[in-house]
């Protein structure tokens, strides 16, 4: 690693046992004239729950989807477990698994179709997996649906199988975009303990959501980004005591806000 921008030294260390999961170093991306991401720069050590938080369009979906490898960087680096984010992202889909904000599945597989095609997929034995997921299944209230077709389900009964794909390679690594977002309470409630159990068992969760009292109950860690840019991030509570404002909403708010638009 010849080529690392001089504002964050420390931010690609060498793969190895305290590589951080996800590692991002002056990352800029741009859609035509559009910059979405304007040189972003933080990371994510293994055991953290973070929340990744910022308005509407200041680019977190971009974000993740070059962390997915399916967008390659206009300059910077994006490495998962040491491996870069594009380059190396067979290597990395083994290791990370992602839950869309809109999971959108094949036509025609039924959901438990979908879960054998994807324990197959990833080199699992099918009828093991199957049976590691059974529990996890029965809780997501899930059973009596998984031999309908994925595409006419619910878009709360999307989102679950949606988890139950990511979850299913036991990935170091979690990314979910907006993982409560159209379920109802019970299964928001739901989702929220299956992440902890999964951030309890060592993986490590990256997830973007508008709800700051989600944050507070969940993370450890926030990165705040607008308009492309970090503009706040570390542990919540050095965060709030660093920030001095009453709650991360109001901290949220102010680092964020925009002068009013002319009508
Ligand atoms: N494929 C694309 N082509 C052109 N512009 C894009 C593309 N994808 C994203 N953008 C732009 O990049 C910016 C960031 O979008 P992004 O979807 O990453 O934001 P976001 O933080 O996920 O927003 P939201 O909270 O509304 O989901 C926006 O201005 C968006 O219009």
């Amino acid at each position: 690693m010849t080529d690392l921008p001089a504002a964050a030294p420390d931010d690609l260390a060498p793969a190895g046992g305290d590589t951080p999961l996800v590692q991002l170093a002056d990352v800029t991306k741009s859609f035509g004239a559009r910059q979405a991401l304007a040189g972003i720069s933080f990371t994510v050590p293994a055991g953290q729950v973070c929340g990744l938080l910022g308005p509407n369009g200041a680019g977190k979906t971009t974000l993740f989807r070059l962390l997915m490898g399916v967008l390659k960087v206009t300059s910077g680096r994006v490495r998962v477990a040491g491996l870069d984010a594009f380059e190396d992202r067979v290597s990395v889909m083994r290791q990370l698994g992602f839950l869309p904000d809109e999971p959108v599945f094949y036509a025609y597989l039924s959901g438990r179709e979908l879960l054998q095609l994807s324990a197959a997929m990833h080199g699992l034995d099918v009828a093991a997996t199957m049976a590691r997921l059974a529990p996890t299944v029965a809780r997501l209230r899930m059973a009596d649906q998984l031999d309908a077709y994925a595409e006419e389900y619910s878009r709360g009964t999307k989102k679950k199988l949606g988890l139950l794909l990511a979850l299913l390679h036991q990935p170091r690594l979690l990314v979910l975009d907006e993982p409560t977002n159209g379920l109802d309470v019970e299964s928001t409630h739901l989702f929220y303990a299956l992440i902890r159990e999964q951030a309890a068992s060592g993986t490590t969760i990256l997830f973007s959501t508008h709800l700051m009292d989600h944050v507070a109950r969940l993370c450890s860690h926030a990165v705040i980004i607008n308009e492309g840019r970090v503009v706040a991030a570390g542990s919540l509570q050095a965060l709030q005591a660093g920030h001095g404002d009453a709650t991360l909403e109001d901290m949220f708010l102010r680092l964020t806000q925009r002068p009013p638009q002319e009508a």
